[in-house]
């Protein structure tokens, strides 16, 4: 049992050398720690601190979690007599008690007609999981730079989540999900936005990629289009995070304008090879995967094909103002070659192949994007509640309060249009959601897109120099603001997103209507 002390008692330790202080019910002896404390001795030794609760001046300046690592535990000499903490320490799978900070399904006393029981067993256990495993290495990772590492992507596959992580389909087949919580025929995009929103949760954009993102983009066309024995060869290897796949279309060149690209590939003379020159550019995972879903132009047109690393393969990495744990890459091919065998779909017929997968691919976007806006308004909430200025908490200003508002109605008009769009999929074929959605997903994401650039720049005016500091209060923020951009640019820019969105609007347009 922790030794229990008297405010009186704690009142006596107010010196330099001698010097101890409270925080929530918890008495810390900063004697020998006040003269490296990073915000200085000064602050400390003031009489308002120095012996006194500090609990309201600490969460001014700290975030919570600084008292959470054990260089600091060690410094707790007890508690105070006859009270105790309120602040809660996060624990694996909590769901936040802060309005907003949860989509609505999860908010006690709110109703859903789309999240089952399974879907809310499915989600709490995926929680757990990401608090436990993911977050922890999501953190260290973002910082360092290095990839994901082989034991984490190990727990991983015994969930079977990089298969989950592929969406509904048939490569679930005979696997056990998430320890038998669902099964492989109930999984549907429901609970492939459950896991993607989990997965947001960390804030670690880089790491986020690096975690295998490449495959849920560059797998889908294997799946989709690749012959039975291709897969038979290569997905389960992918699926097991074995071997690791990117999808490589973007050049220095081209980006969006998939017709543009210059990456060629010619038949060998007997026609059983593709040789394959070119360069492409920003590919998410590409310096460590083994396969590459790669689009060549092709006598043909346009083709898309499977690439593995070897002779003629080479990848280098680009620096991008994320982490480097993304392993985004140049990746060169040198009269690479690949058996006829890995083109996928049809000979010039690539562009129905990277159409069909552009809507699943933007839709993940759009639930990362989501979740991640909605971290952003957790954070500010709970910033501009402890935060004083001009003698009052940050929230008792208006115009505050007014782009909080703003934040908290993005998040929500994201999420609900998101569950909307993902209602259809869930009733409509492949095929069917390639035809009907594509505009709606168009539309979602560059609203998601823009939308979470606007709430970046709220929340760095509402955090203000934390806004723009990598670690400490704002670090989040800082994170969040200086990732924005990738969203959106990745999977199809806003503007042409836009207007693809209307073309197909207009393409519809019934002859007969007029005003
Ligand atoms: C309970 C023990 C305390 C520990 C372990 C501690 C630890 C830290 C750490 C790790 C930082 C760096 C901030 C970061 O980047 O995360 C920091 C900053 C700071 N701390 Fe403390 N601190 C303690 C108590 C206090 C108290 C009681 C005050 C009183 C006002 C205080 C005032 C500050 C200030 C002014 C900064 C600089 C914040 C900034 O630049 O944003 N600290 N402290």
């Amino acid at each position: 049992m922790s030794k229990q002390f008297t405010l009186e008692e704690v009142a006596k330790h107010n010196k330099p050398g001698d010097l101890w202080v409270v925080v929530d019910a918890k008495v810390y002896n900063l004697s020998k720690f006040s003269s490296m404390h990073p915000g200085g001795l000064a602050v400390l030794l003031d009489e308002e601190v120095a012996g006194q609760d500090a609990t309201e001046a600490f969460y001014g300046l700290h975030r919570s979690e600084v008292l959470e690592r054990p260089q600091y535990q060690r410094l707790q000499i007890g508690v105070i007599q006859g009270e105790s903490s309120v602040i809660i320490p996060p624990t694996p799978g909590r769901i936040s008690d802060v309005p907003y900070a949860e989509p609505s399904w999860l908010v006690k006393g709110f109703h859903s007609p789309y999240f089952s029981e399974n879907h809310r067993k499915f989600q709490t256990a995926m929680r757990i999981f990401i608090d436990s495993e993911i977050y922890p290495e999501a953190q260290i990772k973002e910082e360092d730079g290095t990839r994901v590492s082989q034991e984490l992507v190990d727990k991983m596959t015994a969930l079977n989540i990089h298969a989950m992580r592929m969406g509904p389909g048939k490569h679930l087949k005979g696997l056990t999900l998430m320890g038998g919580l669902v099964k492989p025929e109930e999984f549907d995009y429901f609970h492939e936005l459950i896991l993607t929103q989990e997965i947001a949760r960390c804030g670690a954009r880089g790491f986020g990629d690096g975690l295998l993102s490449g495959k849920v983009i560059g797998l889908p066309p294997v799946l989709n289009f690749g012959s039975e024995e291709l897969k038979a060869r290569v997905v389960p290897e992918i699926l097991q995070g074995k071997k690791f796949i990117s999808l490589a279309i973007s050049e220095a060149h081209a980006g969006s304008d998939v017709m543009g690209l210059q990456t060629t590939a010619v038949k060998s003379e007997d026609g059983k090879e593709w040789i394959i020159n070119g360069a492409k550019k920003w590919i998410t995972n590409g310096t460590f995967s083994d396969y590459f879903t790669v689009g060549c132009k092709t006598e043909d047109g346009f083709t898309v094909i499977l690439v593995e690393r070897g002779p003629g393969v080479e990848t280098k990495p680009i620096k991008t103002s994320y982490s480097s744990a993304a392993g985004t890459a140049y990746v060169m091919f040198d009269n690479a070659r690949a058996p006829v065998g890995n083109t996928l779909g049809e000979e010039g017929g690539g562009i129905f192949v990277m159409l069909s997968n552009f809507n699943h691919e933007r839709w993940v976007m759009c639930c990362s994007s989501a979740r991640s806006q909605r971290g952003i308004v957790e954070e500010c909430l709970k910033w501009t509640a402890q935060r004083k200025a001009f003698g009052k908490p940050l929230n008792s200003l208006a115009i505050i309060r007014a782009r909080l508002a703003a934040m908290i109605s993005r998040a929500e008009s994201s999420q609900n249009w998101l569950e909307n769009i993902t209602y259809q999929m869930c009733n409509m074929s492949y095929k069917q959601q390639a035809g009907k959605l594509a505009g709606q997903i168009a539309f979602l994401k560059s609203y998601c897109t823009s939308s979470a650039q606007e709430t970046a720049t709220d929340a760095v005016q509402i955090f203000g120099g934390r806004g723009i500091t990598r670690t400490g209060m704002g670090r989040f923020i800082e994170h969040y603001h200086r990732t924005i951009a990738f969203d959106a640019l990745l999977g199809g820019a806003e503007d042409v997103l836009r207007d693809l969105g209307v073309r197909q609007a207009l393409r519809g347009m019934p002859k007969d209507s007029r005003l």
